[in-house]
């Protein structure tokens, strides 16, 4: 009896350190996430900002917590996001802490790639784990209007991204290959078709 009371402990601590929340990227355009003092959790999949020793081969190494690759480029991997309090001025003033805001799916496609939506997801904190406390967060998601027509940004930068080469699923690669734009209602129909496998 003991023991099973055991095992089933060692299964939910395993649950609760997984994943609150999976790698993904969000379908709008920009998410506005609120968080409470202590309460982090969300990582980043990004280049770290330390330099990468610079190597002519390439080679790739996956563990539980991140896949990197060893080139010239920077390397990614799963990064904590800190929970960062209100300056001291503000503080004093009751006033919120700075928010995290992520671009979205669709201001990346929007903006020909240049802008790109950020792959995260949320872990379990360790300290909450530790203190039994639960974790909230309120997440904002703005998207556009259903028939917001999504014409690449009219930017030089964006009409320049658009032309480079690996950028071929923006805005003015289907403007090109449909001659039409598609509108943010259809964009999301699309990323929801991937994410769930739907057939139109
Ligand atoms: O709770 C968080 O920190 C982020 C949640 C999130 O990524 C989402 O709801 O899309
Ligand atoms: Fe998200």
């Amino acid at each position: 009896m003991r023991r099973k009371v055991e095992e089933r402990k060692k299964v939910e601590k395993k649950l609760k350190e997984t994943n609150v929340a999976g790698a993904h990227t969000d379908y709008g355009c920009v998410t506005l996430l609120f968080q409470k003092p202590g309460e982090s959790g969300l990582q980043l999949y990004a280049p770290t900002l330390t330099p990468t020793p610079s190597s002519k081969s390439s080679t790739t190494s996956t563990t539980a917590d991140s896949t990197t690759t060893t080139t010239d480029k920077p390397k990614s991997k799963w990064q904590d996001v800190p929970y960062i309090p209100a300056s001291p001025t503000y503080a004093k003033q009751g006033m919120a802490p700075p928010l995290v805001v992520n671009i979205g799916d669709q201001l990346s496609y929007w903006t020909n790639g240049l802008l790109k939506s950020t792959l995260h997801r949320v872990r379990f904190p360790q300290e909450l784990i530790a203190s039994g406390k639960d974790r909230y967060s309120i997440v904002f998601f703005a998207h556009p209007d259903d028939d917001s027509v999504l014409e690449p940004v009219p930017c030089k930068l964006v009409d320049e991204y658009g032309k480079g080469d690996g950028n071929g699923r923006g805005a003015a690669f289907d403007l090109v290959k449909f001659g039409k734009s598609i509108t943010a209602r259809e964009h999301l129909d699309r990323r929801l078709a991937q994410t769930y496998g739907w057939k139109y």
